[in-house]
């Protein structure tokens, strides 16, 4: 008999998990519960794993699409496509929400358990925000960012390709932020479809021992994949073939052992596998084997499942549950939206947000709990560099009612700009005054919005834990910290160090490509301009110069993609009317040697009114050779009293000595300079002027890396009544630019090239030659290669676990294709190559790549830094560029 997917197939399971010190504890019960049946996950996997296919039966399932899209027809709700961009639907949907389990139409919403001590999660209706994680490698960035607001993650995969080099990339970086993960192995219906291979893959690849919770059921002698063998529940589940996936027949392990006796033998063999498993990471499930007279099989599910979710909530987690299913035949999916809600972890279970706060790092709960023990203080004198929690205690935190993160910003034809916020604290209000504490400005919140598949629900309030979006924000970026200060004024700024508080800081990489836009006429210029801003608020990676003397605008990203991706959003979604120039490497240029102050007199009129301001400056290189990637932030360290130093991009750094304006004194001020400025502005607008100068170097006109700049801010002599921040920018811009010049007259500057960290998946019989072209043809440096003496990964952290692949439990792959290497467990002897290799004979190589090994070649990388290059090179690139 076929029966629908419901809550009395499932399974009680009673939840004591231990969580580490609860960011959440001291909201209202209401949130608290709130926040109990929310989960924000994501759906990461190598492209064309299925990500799309799975969210589509998701929604669908969930009620909230009434037909299942097609990824093949363009019918789907979360893929950009150019028909939904007519439609106005969800365009780049960075998050949606469904409920799982779905309620009956027509039912009362039922009242939320006060725990979920003794039901599974999965039987009653949750809140999911499946936030969308990009899957190229162009878009570390773009990985990044979302990756950061995700509690859990379901990792998909293609049973036919296994782990690949994006999804172990992607793998690594979700554990670097402690995101619990699940895994699902998709397209098991396809010819060549290896399961087994797949689970040694996770092993060895992802560091972590595969807890198989599901094994496919493949029937008749061409292997047709019909359903799975639910090792937890001991039964199998057959899906209805040609249907859409509703209707379920199970079958418990007596019926299967009259009808299968080979599957329910292979159901067993798992079972006793993953109590193992389970046994050896949680000293619970031994307790329960014990208490079970040592039956594997005697242990009841409710016990499992609390197991499985133990371990998956680990801090480091070594456990994987492996799941099993093919979303375009309709099978699996409802089992995989259990899975999630019944393992993957509540906003209230995650680890405590890192904060940075006037220069330092800590939590937002250590934030938070300093300040409410925290007492008055008369002035803010004392230093802020102590690492201590005292210096956490801020009294004015009481007045932070809200706190959260813009995770993404989308421009949407219908909407306008969507900005996509997580809540980390408190709840944002429709009307409420949101400080941004990255741009230091306050704005207003008119709306906010709930999104779901197709709807956007109007909301008053986006509670904690909670994602939602704001529209009608001016400012906003993608990853701006936002918070709600209690009293703010439109123009006023939060106190005690508030306005500096950033959630989950992280750094941008550098960029390594640039292209030159220019708009067609000059009645052009504006629209090109406004495009150019909505696209830099969507995508931070993305960088901008504007050259004030030729007039020149750069667009710089990370990667030749994600260039070409922001020049046909420009000219294609934003209609803008410009000229695109090549995309070219992004080098940058270095001093070689110090030069003694220049002082630069600025005295004219600007917009119409006389200005003056004087400025100081001299440059010295900086003693490393190579950038490191991440380094992007402008962050202002403290020094002592007098003195400034504001960290740079690329590498560079300001210091302003300020001898007679101490930065704790404002009083003593006013004897030097004029009542209309402030420290901190003229700071600022000296820091604008330094992050100008070194945006173009005087060398080749590519930015200035690696130099330290000093600025002699001397208030009584180079500060007057009619001094300006503006004219404060021109004139220390024309000082360094004077000092690079004259630097770079007096001694040979350098030319720096971004290099590039490649990680390149190749065959035992492709290995020699492709070995051979990266390091001689292409000047790179092998650093690592595996599969000879170990079983590594790319990834170079050695404290992850090495996995040996046969100590892994797998069910028999009886219609694999290909021999696979099952002792090493990675797919057909596969072989992979870490080296370090110059940016500039990294361009095209994918299909080189593929030249060289008949197709099968595959590679990442990213930014290592940039480096110094020898005079030979940087002739022939001069000289390369010259042609051009
Ligand atoms: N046979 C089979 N094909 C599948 C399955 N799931 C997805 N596909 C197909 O695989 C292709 C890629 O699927 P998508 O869902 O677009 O994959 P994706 O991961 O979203 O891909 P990107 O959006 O490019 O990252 C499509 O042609 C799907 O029809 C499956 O379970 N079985």
């Amino acid at each position: 008999m076929w029966v629908r997917w419901a809550p009395c197939a499932r399974r009680v399971v009673r939840l004591d998990v231990k969580a580490p010190k609860r960011l959440l504890s001291t909201q209202p019960p209401q949130a608290d519960l709130l926040s109990k049946t929310t989960r924000n996950i994501g759906i990461v996997a190598h492209i064309d794993a299925g990500k799309t296919t799975t969210t589509e039966r998701m929604l669908y399932y969930s009620g909230y699409t009434r037909r299942i899209g097609d990824v093949d027809e363009g019918s789907t709700v979360t893929d950009f496509l150019p028909a939904e961009r007519a439609r106005g639907i969800t365009i780049q949907s960075a998050a949606i929400t469904f409920h799982w389990p779905p309620q009956e139409p027509g039912a009362k919403p039922p009242q939320i358990p006060a725990s979920f001590d003794s039901i599974s999660p999965s039987t009653f209706p949750h809140n999911v925000n499946l936030i969308d994680t990009p899957g190229h490698a162009d878009f570390t960035f773009e990985v990044l960012r979302s990756l950061r607001v995700l509690d859990g993650a379901v990792c998909i995969l293609d049973g036919v390709a296994g782990v690949e080099a994006q999804t172990e990339k992607v793998w690594t970086q979700a554990g670097n932020y402690q995101i619990p993960r699940i895994i699902f192995v998709n397209k098991l219906d396809r010819v060549g479809a290896a399961f087994s291979r797949t689970v040694k893959e996770i092993g060895v690849r992802l560091h972590g021992w595969p807890a198989i919770c599901q094994i496919p059921w493949w029937k008749g002698g061409n292997g047709d994949f019909v359903g799975v063998g639910d090792v937890v529940n001991l039964r199998g589940m057959l899906w209805q073939p040609g249907g859409d996936g509703r209707d379920i027949q199970a079958f418990d392990l007596e019926e299967l052992e009259k009808t299968n006796a080979t599957f329910a033998e292979e159901v067993k063999k798992a079972r006793v596998a993953l109590v193992e498993i389970l046994s050896e990471h949680d000293d619970a499930m031994v307790e329960s084997f014990l208490e079970h007279d040592e039956d594997h099989l005697a242990i009841p599910a409710l016990h499992i499942w609390q197991s499985l979710r133990r371990v998956t909530l680990q801090p480091s987690q070594a456990v994987i549950p492996v799941f099993a299913g093919a979303s375009f035949r309709n099978i699996g999916v409802q089992p995989l939206l259990d899975a999630t809600v019944d393992l993957l972890p509540t906003p209230l279970e995650r680890p405590d947000p890192e904060i940075s706060i006037s220069g330092q790092s800590s939590t937002l709960s250590a934030l938070l709990g300093a300040g409410a023990n925290a007492k008055p203080v008369k002035s803010s004198k004392k230093p802020q560099d102590s690492k201590n929690s005292d210096s956490l205690a801020i009294p004015e935190v009481k007045n932070l009612a809200a706190c959260a993160l813009a995770f993404k910003v989308v421009n949407d034809t219908k909407r306008g700009v969507l900005v996509y916020v997580r809540v980390y604290s408190g709840s944002l209000d429709k009307g409420s005054t949101l400080y941004n504490t990255n741009l230091g400005v306050a704005e207003r919140a008119p709306r906010l919005l709930k999104m779901y598949a197709n709807d956007a629900v109007e909301v008053d309030s986006i509670g904690p834990g909670q994602i939602g979006v704001i529209t009608g924000l001016k400012h906003a970026r993608t990853g701006d910290t936002l918070i709600v200060y209690r009293g703010l004024q439109m123009k006023g700024t939060p106190a005690g160090g508030l306005n500096t508080l950033q959630l989950r800081p992280i750094n941008v990489p550098p960029p390594v490509f640039f292209t030159s836009i220019e708009p067609q006429s000059l009645s052009e210029q504006k629209h090109v301009h406004e495009s150019l801003a909505i696209l830099l608020r969507e995508d931070p990676s993305l960088h901008l110069s504007i050259d004030e003397e030729s007039g020149q605008t750069h667009l710089a990203g990370m990667g030749d993609l994600h260039l070409e991706i922001a020049r046909d959003r420009l000219l294609n979604d934003f209609k803008a009317k410009a000229r695109i120039g090549k995309i070219e490497i992004g080098y940058r240029e270095t001093i070689t040697s110090a030069t003694s102050p220049y002082t630069y007199e600025l005295d004219k009129p600007i917009a119409g009114k006389q200005a003056k301001a004087t400025t100081t400056a001299s440059v010295e290189p900086a003693d490393d050779s190579a950038i490191i990637p991440g380094t992007q932030t402008e962050t202002k360290p403290e020094s002592g009293p007098f003195e400034t130093t504001f960290t740079l991009p690329d590498n560079n750094t300001l210091t302003v000595s300020h001898p007679n304006l101490s930065r704790h004194d404002s009083a003593s001020h006013k004897n030097h300079i004029p009542p209309h400025l402030s420290l901190p502005g003229i700071l600022h607008a000296l820091q604008a002027g330094a992050s100008a100068a070194l945006a173009r170097g005087p060398f080749n006109g590519f930015p200035v890396a690696n130099t330290h700049v000093h600025i002699d801010l001397d208030a009584s002599t180079h500060l007057f009544p009619d001094t300006t921040s503006t004219a404060l920018s021109m004139a220390s811009r024309a000082a360094i630019n004077a000092s690079l010049r004259s630097s770079m007259s007096a001694s040979q500057p350098a030319l720096m090239e971004p290099v590039m960290n490649a990680t390149i998946f190749v065959s035992e019989s492709s290995l020699g030659a492709v070995v051979q072209d990266i390091s001689s043809a292409r000047g790179g440096q092998v650093l690592s290669l595996d599969g000879s003496d170990s079983l590594t990964s790319s990834t170079s952290n050695d404290d992850l676990p090495r996995i040996d692949p046969n100590l892994i439990y797998t069910p028999p792959d009886p219609f694999a294709s290909g021999t696979g290497d099952m002792g090493s467990g990675l797919a057909d002897s596969q072989r992979q190559i870490v080296a370090r290799v110059p940016l500039k004979e990294m361009v095209g190589y994918l299909n080189h790549l593929r030249a060289l090994t008949g197709g099968r070649g595959t590679f990442v990388m990213a930014v290592d830094g940039f480096e110094k290059m020898a005079s030979q090179r940087q002739k022939e690139v001069l000289e390369s560029m010259r042609e051009f």
